[in-house]
């Protein structure tokens, strides 16, 4: 059945709120939400193959370790695996980490659930139901009135089970109520309902009810979610003793926006997975909405300096690879293949490294950490989420001279002139194309050597001694072919004298184009690095790369080199 040229007469639009005085338009993030991590209970449920034991228990350590004070651990009620495993983590969570579990509005559940939180330091009992006219309809067959019943019925028996039992005074209490399918709900019937549910729970400003109002089936532009979470937030009553929390999925694709704009419009909460996980087309990614308030300047209050090692963890459990393209931390979001996108980043890595040896040579800062972070293409210093520079830049056929030139950089250290970038970018294209993948830095770096460093010549003995103030003489001689050649010449200096030595010794005349030299390393493992392009009996020019801790013997090396590709 192809798609209907004219949607309309099958999907509606969602509509729109009336609320002409939004604030949310106005509004900028300027603080961390609370985050609720749910991996291992909507992430885990959505899993075609969930966790083991095992899994849960290193996935639980792991978003402790990230930071998370407020985890969801499970469904209790729904089997013994998930009962087990919430009470293995009654018994073990730190102090500072509330535990939440989750019921539906059924008696035997809420009793089932509770039973699972004996001991617990600090739990969060959460119940859902659903509140759009469409699952009160079709799944319960309920009216209005009998969700709001049954809602404030089962809210009284979870304050009876605890906060009202003097018999679980060593655990601290709070309720979280969901009105499932809230994105496609009344807005007045979801104020309507959560006022019920309030009053028969009785919160404080200090122990606050948590509301959460879940985009169960993400339904309508983010715009439209904002509009539904700032009416609730201006209609609600006693909002001082009330948690607005968000809990969207991501069926549009627009979770994210859709979380940030709900905390514009007065949501305090996140409910949400590590890199999307969860149901259908996932919850919405709490490693994008932490890094993004990062890069914005504002601590998320959660830790993903080693990336990787969450990346590794959130893979193995569920058993889904976290996309290449997923933000901040998948395999290519640091890196850069196309030309310019290359050389923009190299210049900007180098422009970095002025200005932060300009700052810290002038002792205006501390740390290279206090410059803010500007480099075209990066909105994140790779370096933060401890993701190497290395990484950033790889080559292909759609690579230019920059990404050959910044492998060799961080690989070698030689930063080549503009003029070798370009002849090796010629070489490292072509082997792309013949190859036809991505190179490897190291068959890159092995590129270069072969081409420009390794020249089969053998440096023997030899000497340059003063004639003038003006003159040098060369004596000495090199090993090449199982031949060993005695070489002398003068010049102006080191290098014109040895390339005269070359010119009499091969019976060429040797010419020097273009210099370049810099240090590598510092201190006593020092050593110079000289580029030397040369010209023989007016055929093409070459270059030639010596490295040595003589900068003299360097140079020497160097015309060594270009002058092996004539022969
Ligand atoms: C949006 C969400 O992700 S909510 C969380 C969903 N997660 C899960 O369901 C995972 C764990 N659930 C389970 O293992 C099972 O649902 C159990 C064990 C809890 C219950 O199993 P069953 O008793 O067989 O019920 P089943 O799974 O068919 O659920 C549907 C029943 O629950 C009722 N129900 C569904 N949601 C709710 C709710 N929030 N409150 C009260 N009743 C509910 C339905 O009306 C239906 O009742 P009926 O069978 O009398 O018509
Ligand atoms: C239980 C609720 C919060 C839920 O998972 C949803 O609505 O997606």
């Amino acid at each position: 059945m192809p798609m209907l040229k004219d949607p309309s007469i099958k999907y509606r639009k969602f509509p729109s709120m009336n609320l002409p005085n939004r604030q949310w338009p106005s509004k900028s993030l300027d603080k961390a939400p609370r985050w609720l991590a749910t991996d291992l209970r909507d992430g885990n449920q959505s899993l075609p193959d969930p966790m083991s034991v095992l899994e849960k228990e290193l996935y639980f350590a792991k978003l402790v370790e990230i930071g998370y004070k407020e985890i969801e651990v499970a469904f209790p009620s729904a089997s013994q695996i998930d009962f087990d495993f919430t009470r293995s983590v009654v018994a073990k969570a730190p102090d500072d980490v509330w535990i939440q579990v989750l019921s539906p509005c059924r008696e035997e559940l809420i009793r089932r659930t509770i039973e699972s939180l004996k001991g617990a330091k600090k739990a969060i009992v959460h119940l859902y139901l659903a509140t759009s006219e469409c699952f009160r309809r079709i799944v319960f067959g309920m009216s209005e009135d009998e969700s709001v019943e049954l809602a404030v019925r089962c809210t009284k028996l979870v304050r009876s089970l605890t906060k009202d039992d003097p018999s679980t005074a060593g655990t601290e209490w709070q309720y979280e109520f969901s009105p499932e399918t809230f994105s496609d709900s009344s807005p007045e019937f979801v104020v309507r309902i959560c006022e019920a549910v309030k009053d028969a729970w009785g919160p404080s400003e200090d122990s606050k009810i948590i509301f959460n109002l879940p985009a169960t089936v993400e339904m309508s532009t983010p715009n439209v979610y904002a509009d539904q979470i700032e009416y609730f937030c201006t209609n609600i009553s006693e909002r001082n003793k009330i948690c607005v929390s968000v809990h969207p999925h991501n069926d549009r694709g627009c979770a994210v926006a859709a979380s940030e704009l709900a905390q514009l419009a007065g949501a305090d909460r996140v409910e949400g997975c590590l890199f999307g996980n969860g149901e259908r087309t996932g919850n919405v990614d709490l490693v994008t909405l932490a890094l993004n308030l990062y890069t914005q300047g504002v601590s998320p209050n959660v830790d993903f300096s080693d990336i990787m090692s969450v990346i590794k963890v959130v893979e193995q459990c569920n058993k889904i690879p976290v996309p290449d393209r997923a933000p901040y931390g998948g395999q290519l979001v640091v890196s850069a293949f196309s030309g310019s996108h290359q050389d923009a980043i190299k210049k900007g890595f180098n422009d970095r490294e002025e200005i932060v040896k300009a700052a810290t040579d002038s002792g205006e800062i501390s740390t290279s950490d206090a410059i803010k972070w500007q480099l075209p293409y990066l909105p994140l210093d790779p370096k933060d989420i401890g993701r190497t520079y290395e990484a950033v830049i790889r080559v292909n056929s759609q690579s230019g001279k920059g990404g050959a030139a910044w492998i060799i950089l961080t690989q070698l250290g030689l930063d080549l002139p503009r003029g070798l970038q370009i002849a090796f970018s010629k070489i490292v294209q072509r082997e792309a194309e013949v190859v036809g993948r991505e190179l490897k830095g190291s068959e890159i770096e092995a590129l270069f050597r072969k081409e420009y460093i390794s020249n089969g010549f053998v440096l023997k003995e030899y000497d340059i001694v003063r004639v003038d103030e003006h003159s040098r003489k060369f004596v000495g001689s090199v090993e090449f072919d199982g031949r060993e050649i005695r070489l002398s010449g003068v010049g102006n200096g080191p290098i014109s004298s040895f390339t005269d030595a070359l010119s009499n010794g091969f019976g060429v005349k040797v010419e020097v184009w273009d210099y370049k030299e810099h240090a590598i390393g510092q201190g006593s493992n020092v050593r110079a690095s000289t580029f030397i392009e040369i010209r023989v009996d007016g055929k093409e020019k070459r270059w030639g790369v010596g490295i040595h801790e003589d900068v003299v013997q360097a140079s020497i090396l160097s015309v060594l080199s270009s002058f092996a590709a004539f022969l």
